[in-house]
């Protein structure tokens, strides 16, 4: 082949291989399974995530998010199923993947003895185009701490430079592995606002996640796993139903009894989610002026005070409990 043919050969290739890639999705994931021994943790699990989504993993502790999380970024083998990343192996196409993606462990594994400044330059070495470091240590609240070791960081601290090490080699695709458990309230909205910048130059984000709040506000999509198996994929609004309000929450005695309220004429379901706070869904749509009326004459007539009414629709964490019959942990 003339240097002329192979140099079109590889242009039509490199414009193949783009346009392939901006229609690809950014996380592939069918039919993927994973043992321990003889304890299946993952089980038959198909998703996927658009180019420039940010999609929510959910599930109790145990249910198999880690163990997805880990091998979608290539530190462990599928038992079964095919997993693409940005249309690539994360095992076998590990090199040319490395640099386009950015991870945020839930440990932070960084060298205790280097400062923060020093842990970002080293792993900005790595990277072909990396972000400016001070710029980087500036947006996650790591200015006054630049010059400290890693062993010396708070807790929180800690957690920010996990967030940097991941973006500092300006990622297509980032993994943020519970990415604000341990952050004070301060850096938990900063991460906030970084995930939404991100997404807005359309970086995909694959986040997990015990905040069914973080998950709401964040997330296009969330995924729901328990037991290694997908129990729910949509947008929030979808999960929640927030288009129809169809749920009354209310604070009352704990132990009412429940099957009666859920006798009324327009109450579908009353549940105790938890001592004294309760949940109860309409029948049908638009009956809830119906629901109010019967059931504060019921609860007038039973002597029962109530503390605190809301009207509205579910909550994440309503559907999550519902589904997994799990408390979420932070
Ligand atoms: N290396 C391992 N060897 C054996 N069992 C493991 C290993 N890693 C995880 N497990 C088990 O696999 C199951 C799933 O764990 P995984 O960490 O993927 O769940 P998770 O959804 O991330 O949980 P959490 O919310 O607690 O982080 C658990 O029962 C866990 O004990």
């Amino acid at each position: 082949m003339s240097a002329h043919t192979q140099t079109t050969a590889n242009m039509a290739h490199q414009a193949g291989s783009h346009i392939l890639a901006a229609g690809d999705d950014a996380i592939v994931v069918e039919n993927f399974s994973k043992s321990y021994g003889s304890h299946r943790v993952v089980d038959h699990l198909s998703f996927s995530v658009r180019r420039g989504e940010v999609f929510a993993l959910l599930g109790p502790n145990g249910a198999g998010k880690t163990t997805t999380v880990e091998t979608l970024e290539g530190y462990r083998s599928p038992d079964e199923g095919t997993i693409r990343i940005l249309g690539l192996d994360p095992i076998h196409e590990a090199v040319t993947l490395k640099p386009q993606i950015g991870v945020m462990l839930q440990q932070d594994g960084l060298y205790p003895a280097l400062t923060a400044r020093e842990i970002l330059r080293l792993f900005a070495g790595y990277y072909e185009n990396p972000r400016n470091i001070d710029e980087l240590l500036e947006r996650v609240g790591l200015t006054s701490a630049a010059k400290t070791r890693a062993r010396r960081l708070s807790g929180g601290q800690k957690r920010r430079l996990a967030l940097a090490v991941a973006l500092i080699g300006n990622p297509t695709l980032v993994f943020l592995d519970e990415p604000t458990a341990g952050m004070d309230p301060q850096a938990r909205l900063t991460t906030w606002e970084i995930v939404r910048e991100l997404k807005q130059q359309n970086v995909s984000i694959l986040l997990t996640t015990h905040l069914m709040d973080e998950a709401e506000r964040l997330a296009d999509r969330v995924a729901i796993i328990d037991h290694g198996k997908l129990i729910a994929l949509d947008t929030p609004a979808n999960l929640t139903g927030v288009q129809n309000a169809n749920v009354v929450r209310f604070v009352a005695p704990a132990g009412l009894d429940c099957p009666q309220l859920a006798a009324l004429p327009s109450i579908g379901k009353a549940e105790e989610v938890r001592p004294g706070s309760y949940l109860i869904e309409t029948k049908e749509e638009g009956s809830l002026p119906n629901v109010l009326v019967e059931l504060t004459t019921w609860l007038r007539d039973h002597n029962i005070t109530l503390s605190e009414l809301h009207v509205g629709h579910g909550s994440l964490e309503d559907l999550f409990l519902r589904l997994t019959g799990s408390e979420v942990r932070e």
